[in-house]
């Protein structure tokens, strides 16, 4: 057997159009030179294969090893603003500092590490619960001769000779070469940017430069079916090519935004701290450079170098125990707090609200209708190789075969153009047998899309829009159906041919409200989430169904009434409008986007089908259910889980609202615990530098030294952690956790203020306490700070909590919060009276002073809890 060509289709230009790796190689001859045929390859020879090429992954999606961590988490602006201030501390030889800082560094990459890689294949494990697989043609063992069967593999097993399956839905799993197609169009914006999706069709002998037969890893199905050999996998396809030149990028979502201009603002203050402390230390007190290691600690004081810890784990926590609990599967980590942050929620309607199992209706919709929209249905179906028929289609096969047995027979299917999003229209083309001279064309669509190719008059036009209004303001969806007689030809059939038809009739199904929809959309409502309903279907349906549901539908719009707005105008509406119908899949992501645009709402879209792709990545959080179309699976950061029996209908799950529900207070719980940690670490560090600063310039000696600093950091953040294990109170699940970085900055500037204060009281407390005893005061100062500081963290930990309000009875904290600040006060008060304090600078201290650090800090709890009730007043 001859090795399998596969090197000539990696691409050397990556950038050029679809280049085409078999120019003059006909399909045989291209497959003859990968080892193949068309009935694929036998598992033998797959085995093989599979161990010569790998598995089929594109590069960068393999969990990162322990070095590349340690690099990335390096990366980080923080630890950069550190290992500077490190080395300034080198150079002026503080190495105590610099040996500090290093220390610090280690501690938080190491963590942060150590999180990333247990997140990462945590991540990876739960990814894998919703991998999708390939339909691929496979011969049993290694006998060439036995017949193939069809088989469900993982993507990642398949190799360069596969013959696969390919349906709408369906991701494109590699490089391919098409050998048969019916209808095929495949969305490749991935790699060409064209936002329709393009037509597709085995080519026997391709011209130079021809890639109408070629369809790439990372595309998807968008209507059609088809065969298609595998030329390149994993690292050897376009989309691996394309993504190592390009970089797979997303843009940032709110909270990264406010994350990201926090942290900015924290490191211009950061950056500013050192000089100001010296200029004010040599104009004040005409200090020197002997300043400099104090300015650098006091700098390096305000760095919440747990942050990333922090983020990763709170959001693998929630990720882990949204997975166990409601078998929602997070893939993309960031995506939780998104869906915490999410105010603007758009779901399509059918299969979301209602339940996509429709019913023909049979009072309202004609026979002649039923019966061509039947035929349509089954020869699409046959013709096509459609891997499963959509629930419209089974409904109407069905309900005709119930009252004409025979129907099937009746007619010989000639070809087939399915059914695909943007057209709106399916059509068969068919004859009687024995009716050689002329074919009939059966046509079945949505309502405007086959009224418009109907030849018909204005009045007859205009009389069947008002009925179908009518019908679908009883809550129907419906079908137009439209036939048209042709002479025979062997011209193949386009949609070119959707014209001149003659109009049949209607066919209507009811289809059932979810039962649990009503109760999730007021459960969503009372959570301050928007929803917006963008459907395909007509705009009565829709309104219908909200209706029903107990919501006002508004002005519903249609798509084609928007396609004349700027952008701007576009956003203003929709922001207005709850329901917008009949929408393509572009529509569908330019609401999205407009819904997006400014920056101030977190959108998150609901949907399953083909036709929801662009807008499940036009939001800033995508969320499919887990039937929906395998693509829309790949591309949605949130899967939500198979609704339980008694949720709904057992065989057909459904997009289960509530679960989103569940996603949401998640996403809120690990955000509120970011949110808490930052807003407790950042007043305390402001309150601490203020504090020092002052005293730098009050006392004839530095108010902490520099280990102490560092040294009170670093037992600080351990406490910290133990944030990622919080349980937030009931009001931070109450509305979307965002972060404005403004009332943010403001809130840490208040209680760092506050915090000062009882820093400065502190010191007035040492200075009662000291002055009645001989000796020097330097250590003693240093050790009642140091005690005083570590209780305050702890006091700010236990009452800053997110949403606590302070009144009434402290609510269960739960233990690990608790025994963190335990355990800092305990290391607060006892480290000065170790052996540890010699080295450190700090002597033991009078009784008296823990007497006057009681009142200071009951003094201090109550200010907090005062402060804490007017904030949350305001807010
Ligand atoms: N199999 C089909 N054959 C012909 N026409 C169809 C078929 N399925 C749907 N249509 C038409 O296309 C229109 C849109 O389809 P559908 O109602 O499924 O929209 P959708 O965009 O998937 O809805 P949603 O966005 O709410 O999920 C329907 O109103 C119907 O008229
Ligand atoms: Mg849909």
């Amino acid at each position: 057997m001859t090795a399998p060509e596969v090197t000539d289709t990696a691409p050397a230009h990556a950038a050029a159009p679809a280049p085409s790796p078999s120019p003059g190689r006909t399909t045989l001859q291209h497959l003859r030179s990968l080892g193949s045929g068309p009935r694929g390859l036998t598992e033998a020879e797959a085995e093989r294969r599979l161990a010569r090429h790998g598995e089929n992954v594109p590069p960068g999606t393999r969990p990162l090893s322990w070095p590349r961590l340690a690099a990335r988490s390096l990366r980080d602006p923080f630890t950069a603003v550190l290992l500077c201030l490190g080395l300034v501390s080198a150079t002026v030889a503080a190495w105590g500092t610099a040996c500090v800082i290093l220390v610090l560094v280690a501690v938080s990459c190491g963590l942060r590490s150590a999180g990333e890689r247990r997140a990462d294949s945590a991540m990876a494990g739960l990814r894998d619960l919703v991998a999708t697989t390939a339909t691929v043609l496979r011969r049993p063992g290694d006998d060439a001769s036995g017949p193939p069967g069809e088989r469900e593999i993982p993507v990642g097993q398949l190799v360069p000779g596969d013959v696969v399956r390919l349906g709408p839905g369906d991701l494109v799993p590699a490089d391919v070469r098409l050998l048969r197609a019916q209808g095929l169009t495949v969305q490749q914006a991935a790699f060409t940017g064209e936002s329709v999706p393009v037509g597709k069709h085995p080519v026997d002998l391709p011209a130079d430069g021809e890639s109408a037969h070629l369809c790439f890893q990372g595309g998807s199905v968008a209507s059609g079916s088809a065969s298609a050999v595998v030329l390149a996998t994993g690292a050897d396809t376009r989309f691996a090519a394309d993504r190592r030149t390009a970089g797979a990028r997303r843009a940032a979502s709110a909270f990264d935004r406010s994350v990201h201009g926090i942290s900015w603002t924290l490191i211009r203050f950061m950056l500013l701290t050192p000089p100001l402390v010296l200029m004010a230390g040599a104009a004040l007190r005409g200090r020197g450079l002997e300043t400099l290691p104090f300015a650098v600690a006091v700098a390096v004081g305000l760095t919440p170098e747990m942050l990333p810890v922090i983020v990763t784990t709170a959001l693998a926590r929630g990720s882990a125990l949204l997975a166990r609990t409601h078998g929602v599967i997070v893939k993309r980590l960031p995506a939780l707090h998104d869906i915490g942050a999410v105010d603007i929620l758009c779901v399509d309607k059918t299969g979301t609200l209602t339940q996509d199992r429709p019913d023909v209706d049979p009072d309202r919709t004609d026979p002649e209708a039923l019966h061509w929209a039947a035929v349509s249905a089954w020869w699409t179906l046959q013709l096509a190789e459609l891997p499963a028929p959509d629930a419209l289609d089974e409904a109407v096969i069905d309900e005709a075969l119930t009252a004409d047995p025979d129907l099937i027979d009746a007619y010989d299917g000639v070809t087939a153009l399915p059914f695909d999003p943007v057209r709106r229209l399916a059509t068969a083309v068919v004859r009687r047998p024995g009716a050689l001279g002329t074919v009939t064309l059966a046509v079945k669509g949505s309502v405007e899309n086959v009224l418009e190719r109907c030849a018909l008059d204005d009045a007859e036009r205009a009389r069947l829009l008002a009925r179908a209004a009518e019908l679908s303001g009883d809550g129907l969806r419906l079908l137009a159906v439209a036939t048209a007689e042709r002479p025979a030809r062997h011209r193949p059939y386009s949609t070119a041919d959707e014209r001149g038809l003659t109009f049949t009739g209607f066919v209507a199904f009811t289809d059932a409200l979810v039962p649990t929809a009503a109760q999730a959309l007021r459960d969503l409502g009372e959570r301050g989430v928007t929803v917006k309903v963008i459907t395909g279907d007509h705009p009565g349906t829709a309104a219908r169904a909200l209706r029903d549901l107990g919501l006002d539908p508004g002005d519903v719009r249609t798509a084609d009434s928007l396609d004349a707005l700027t952008d701007a105008e576009l956003a203003r509406l929709a922001h207005r409008t709850t329901v917008f119908a009949r929408c393509a899949p572009a529509h569908k992501a330019r609401i999205v986007t407009a819904l997006r645009a400014g920056g101030e709402t977190t959108v998150g879209f609901l949907g399953d089908g083909v036709n929801d792709l662009p807008a499940l990545r036009a939001a800033d959080v995508g969320i499919c259910p887990r039937d929906a179309v395998p693509v829309a699976r790949d591309t949605a950061d949130i899967v939500l889980a198979e609704a339980r029996r008694g949720d709904g209908p057992a065989d057909r799950p459904g997009k289960d609202l509530t679960a989103i529900g569940h996603a949401i207070s998640a996403g809120r719980h690990s955000s509120g615990n970011i949110a808490t940690y930052l807003r407790v670490t950042l007043s305390s560090n402001l309150g601490n530098v203020i504090a020092m600063l002052s005293a730098g310039l009050l006392l004839p000696f530095l108010p902490m030294l520099p280990a102490q600093v560092l040294a009170q950091n670093l037992c600080f953040d351990a406490a910290q952690l133990s944030f990622a294990f919080d349980r937030p109170a009931a009001a931070a699940l109450r509305r979307p956790s965002t972060l404005r970085p403004r009332d943010f900055l403001r809130f840490i500037t208040g209680f760092g203020v506050l915090n000062a204060a009882a820093d400065l009281a502190t010191f007035g407390a040492l200075a009662l306490a000291l002055h009645t005893r001989a000796g020097p005061g330097e250590a003693a100062f240093h050790a009642g700070w140091f005690t005083e500081n570590l209780l305050t963290q702890g006091l700010v930990m236990l009452l800053l909590r997110t949403g606590r309000d302070g009144s009434g009875p402290l609510p269960r904290t739960p233990s690990p919060v608790r025994w963190a600040v335990a355990a800092l006060a305990v290391v607060g008060i006892a480290l000065p009276l170790t052996p540890v304090a010699g080295p450190l600078g700090m002597t033991p201290l009078p009784l008296f002073y823990y007497a006057l650090l009681a009142a200071v800090l009951a003094l201090y709890a109550l200010a907090l809890t005062a402060v804490k009730r007017r904030y949350l007043r305001q807010d």
